[in-house]
């Protein structure tokens, strides 16, 4: 078979992944999917070695350590979630949002607009994220305002495209100062290689200097999305992620992983642990 052939083949390989995948979110079900990741036993403040507490002190880290911050932000897949943000917020004046679906746009809207309809109460996640900077409990009300006035937009994302925002996003010329994900890419590439593909895409939206946040799952192959709503993950481990950071270029600065408790794994989904990554682009 010539070379011109199998190219063919593979590119038409890669489309029927994505589509399959494009699919598979159409039943994406953004309240049953926080109450599947975002209540306890995954979203237990009183746990330290609870999901969410966790991957919040690793961004709360990220953040105030003094080499990230100034300009320009944008979440990578956000879903219906700001927790990813929390932090963030405080250092940069300009944030963007962003996500595949409509539905999870909306979900953001409803709590940026204060309608008090947002699907989940993100209020233990603010309180939370204020006593980690030191700051009484009650000043949550402050940062969810912080958070309201720094979020420019909420923008659809698709990390399979080279250029994977709307060409009319306000984002600078030379790119965006920083970059946070939270299981995005891994949860929506059929395989490593798309895995890759996507991590160059987004890598294309920072600035040289800029810095990576990325916290992904590991050992996960499929989660649910929704009641009957099952969507397939590619597999990672430490080494592939480190290999595919690598690959984009990327210095790794930080690499810390989660392995979950017994009782962390609730059915929603087959994931042994999750990695936060800081890197930069050189
Ligand atoms: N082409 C596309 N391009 C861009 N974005 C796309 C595309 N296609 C679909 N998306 C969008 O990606 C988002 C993926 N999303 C769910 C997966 C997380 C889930 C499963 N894995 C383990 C695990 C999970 C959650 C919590 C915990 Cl603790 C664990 Cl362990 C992340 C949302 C948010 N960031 C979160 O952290 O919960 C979703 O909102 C799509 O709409």
């Amino acid at each position: 078979m010539d070379q011109k052939v199998k190219t063919e083949r593979k590119e038409s390989e890669q489309k029927k992944g994505m589509e399959a995948m494009v699919a598979c979110y159409q039943g994406f079900d953004p309240a049953a999917y926080l109450q599947y990741n975002y209540t306890p036993p995954r979203a237990d403040f009183d746990r330290p070695d609870s999901i969410v507490p966790w991957k919040l002190g690793c961004l709360h880290r990220a953040f105030t350590e003094g080499d990230v911050g100034g300009g320009v932000l944008v979440d990578v897949g956000s879903g219906p979630t700001i927790y990813q943000v929390l932090s963030g917020c405080e250092v940069f004046d300009k944030l963007f949002l962003t996500d595949f679906l409509e539905v999870n746009r909306q979900e953001l809207r409803r709590w940026l607009g204060g309608e008090g309809c947002s699907s989940l109460d993100w209020t233990p996640y603010l309180k939370h994220v204020c006593k980690l900077e030191g700051r009484r409990p009650s000043a949550w009300s402050e940062k969810a305002a912080r958070l309201r006035s720094v979020v420019s937009d909420v923008l659809s994302i698709d990390v399979h495209r080279p250029n994977p925002l709307p060409l009319d996003a306000q984002l600078p010329a030379a790119g965006a100062d920083c970059l946070v994900s939270s299981f995005c890419l891994e949860s929506v590439s059929p395989d490593l290689a798309s895995f890759d593909r996507a991590l160059g895409h987004i890598g294309s939206l920072l600035r040289p200097g800029g810095h990576l946040l990325l916290i992904g799952a590991l050992g996960e192959s499929y989660y649910m999305g929704g009641p009957g709503v099952r969507i397939p993950v590619v597999p990672l481990d430490e080494a592939q992620v480190c290999a595919s950071l690598k690959a984009s270029g990327y210095t790794l600065v930080r690499l810390e992983v989660y392995t979950l408790p017994q009782d962390m794994r609730v059915g929603v989904d087959d994931v042994t642990g999750v990695f936060f990554v800081k890197a930069r682009k050189p």
